[in-house]
């Protein structure tokens, strides 16, 4: 047994000595002499430990299961770490991870201090390039290979460096990958030693749509796999020398004739497929001979895969088993949470749908997420309104700027943070323009298990500092009824909801959402007269889901004998002024809460404080994400780690009165330890 692996300091691995082959590995070298077989049989054991350790922890489990051959096989021809692999999105290299010498923690995956879900440069060496947002793979690839080129002159041995980009056929749908593509065979020396391995599973999160998907689909079903003879005549034309280059050109315009060509050929790449991605005796044959061909360009191997093989209730599962909650590894059964409240997205979509029926003009889009969005339901009510394009969040924004000019009502359903590749479309063809795109951000604030990547901390900044566009954050799962219901109704313009993950409160909900007055606020809790001492008490201004905390912090807050006003500002965007003037004017503490960065609504309302002189007579304390990324966890434990929940912001209050903090009760523990 590997002295490595019984190292008493390291967790212990539940299944060790149950897997011989895996147990023997403790790096990808020790992949590097076994034979076909043994790489088979380290295959399927893999696979066995990458479900086993999944139902413990929950994850993306279908897409790893459809990588364990193209893992092995990767890590046995190439020279890892030294080549470099790149796996796009990063969900897809849970076996990856545990052939990195990542097995003992791989049951820590997505937990609290464990690792990533995604590929992450500080957990590992192995992981040359960070990941979660998908389709950038072959552009890091691409700068890789260009640069190992330029630093070859210091040092040879980056001259012989691979660059293995392995992309989804989802994820190639996204036009970074296009860009990068048509950069590849013009960018110069370096780019011939980048290998994109196209993992076409047939699959996204949900079945993948549009015209590229269509093309791989004919490009599958016209070839049939490639043979080990046919690769062998097809790498034998990598002659080196102008006569057979030439000749080579000569045969790929032929095959180009005779087979239609490919796109990628088109676009300069060496294309080699379709490959069976789970037949372990061709991959290791392909990649050695890609990995030893020279002059060949960059290359697009095709290997078609399954998206969760080799596991029976992952395979009939609809989804694939995208991603799952900790499962019965027997049955496949995954474990349910308790049955809580419908979640804000649910309720979004229910109340868009219920709109549509009166309403025509409603059209929704989403990227690729019509699960996560909810807009599943709106495409099975009405079809001909909704459009998913695909992993194209920038075509979503302009497509939807196009639909708004023509007098739909379009909702653009995006995640906050998948809603920062498409800024530019955002600002320059719907603000600039003042089109009237409806913004559904979902995923607003912490996630959780997803993590940094995945947060959507960031859309108040982003979009609050464009001039004439209208944000509204609801507090509770009715004010995102009453917000989707003034979106609907706003047409004046371009207007933003933002929603979090997650259950809402369990409110009763109204029949249909009320249309609510742009900019302005609620006051939700009046500071009784005679609150506090004489510092004129303490007002907590709260946008969005905080709401429920500040309202928390307000009953911790009464038993230092303080009754805090407490108002829902509704809109980031314009912000409530009088609102804002009342609460600072009648208050000697104002404190924001937001689940935001910095730089959001906080700094409306303090730029807004600071115009009219306020600021120089209020104690203003704005309580927004710390400046620094939170890494996944819990969404309860990432908020009291920002210092957002309801003892922080009891403390915040309590140190902006300054007095009578110890004269009543100590300062409540906070994540960070009390504060003084
Ligand atoms: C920019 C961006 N948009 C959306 C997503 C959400 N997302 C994660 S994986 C995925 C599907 C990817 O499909 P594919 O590349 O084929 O990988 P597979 O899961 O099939 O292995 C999507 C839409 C994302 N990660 N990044
Ligand atoms: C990998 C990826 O980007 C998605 O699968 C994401 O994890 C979905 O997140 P939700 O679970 O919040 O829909
Ligand atoms: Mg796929």
């Amino acid at each position: 047994m590997d002295a490595n692996i019984m190292d008493q300091t390291r967790p212990a691995i539940p299944t060790l000595g149950r897997y011989p082959q895996l147990d023997r590995v403790r790096a990808p070298h020790d992949l590097r002499n076994l034979s076909v077989e043994q790489l088979r049989q380290l295959a399927d054991e893999l696979r066995s430990e990458t479900i086993d350790a999944v139902s413990t922890t929950g994850g993306h489990l279908g897409a790893s299961l459809g990588v364990v051959e193209l893992t092995v096989a990767l890590h046995a021809v190439f020279d890892t770490p030294d080549d470099r692999v790149i796996w796009d999105v990063g969900h897809q290299a849970y076996p990856h991870k545990i052939l990195t010498g990542r097995r003992e923690r791989i049951r820590t995956l997505r937990q609290p201090g464990g690792l990533s879900g995604f590929t992450r440069r500080s957990e590992s060496e192995y992981d040359p390039f960070g990941a979660a947002h998908s389709s950038t793979s072959i552009s890091a690839g691409l700068g890789m290979a260009v640069a190992h080129h330029l630093r070859a002159e210091e040092d040879p041995s980056y001259r012989e460096r691979n660059v293995i980009a392995v992309i989804g056929d989802g994820s190639i749908s996204a036009g970074m990958a296009y860009e990068a593509m048509n950069n590849a065979s013009h960018c110069g020396p370096g780019a011939e030693r980048l290998i994109v391995v196209l993992n076409d599973n047939e699959m996204s999160i949900a079945p993948p749509v549009g015209a590229m998907s269509s093309y791989l689909s004919r490009l599958m079903s016209s070839r049939k796999f490639l043979s080990l003879r046919e690769l062998a005549a097809k790498m034998a034309k990598r002659l080196p020398g102008r006569l057979e280059r030439t000749a080579k050109k000569a045969d790929e315009y032929a095959r180009g004739i005779m087979t239609g060509g490919t796109l990628f050929e088109e676009l300069g790449f060496y294309y080699v497929g379709p490959v069976d991605g789970h037949d372990m005796n061709q991959l290791v044959h392909i990649l050695r001979n890609l990995r030893d061909a020279e002059d060949v360009g960059p290359v697009l191997l095709h290997v078609i895969t399954e998206k969760g093989h080799g596991y029976k209730p992952a395979e009939s599962a609809g989804d694939k088993y995208h991603a799952v909650s900790k499962f019965n590894v027997v049955t496949g059964e995954q474990k349910k949470g308790p049955s809580g409240p419908p979640s804000y997205t649910s309720v979004f979509a229910k109340e868009l749908v219920r709109q549509a029926a009166t309403d025509d003009k409603i059209v929704t889009i989403t990227a690729a997420m019509p699960s996560g969005t909810g807009l599943d339901k709106f495409a099975k009510a009405y079809p001909d309104r909704f459009f998913d394009v695909g992993i194209a969040e920038q075509h979503a924004v302009t497509f939807a700027a196009g639909m708004a000019t023509e007098g739909l009502r379009p909702f653009c359903a995006i995640y906050s943070s998948f809603l920062q590749r498409a800024y530019d479309q955002v600002m320059h063809d719907v603000v600039l323009q003042k089109l009237p795109v409806r913004f559904a951000i979902d995923r607003a604030g912490l996630v959780g298990a997803d993590g940094a990547t995945h947060a959507g901390s960031f859309d108040i900044a982003y979009l609050g500092c464009l001039p004439g566009i209208t944000l509204m954050a609801p507090s509770t799962e009715v004010e995102l009824m009453h917000m989707t219901a003034t979106a609907i109704a706003f047409d004046e313009g371009p207007i933003g909801l933002r929603y979090p993950r997650g259950a809402g409160l369990g409110l009763a909900l109204p029949a249909a959402g009320e249309v609510l007055e742009i900019g302005r606020g609620r006051i939700v809790r009046e500071m009784a007269r005679q609150s506090g001492p004489e510092q004129g008490g303490i007002a907590i201004l709260s946008l969005g889901p905080r709401l429920e905390h500040a309202l928390k912090a307000a009953d911790m807050l009464a038993a230092h004998g303080l009754s805090p006003t407490v108002a829902d500002a509704r809109f980031a965007k314009p912000i409530d002024t009088a609102l804002v003037e009342q609460l600072a004017r009648n208050h000697a503490v104002l404190i924001t809460i937001e689940e935001g960065s910095v730089g959001g609504f906080a700094s409306f309302v303090m730029t807004h404080l600071a115009r009219t002189g306020l600021l120089d007579r209020v104690r203003f304390r704005p309580m927004t994400l710390p400046d620094r990324f939170i890494d996944h966890n819990t969404q309860d434990a990432q908020y009291i780690e920002a210092g957002l929940d309801a003892a922080a912001i009891t403390n915040t209050a309590l140190e902006a009165l300054g007095v009578g903090i110890s004269m009543t009760q100590p300062l409540l523990k906070t994540a960070n330890g009390p504060k003084s």
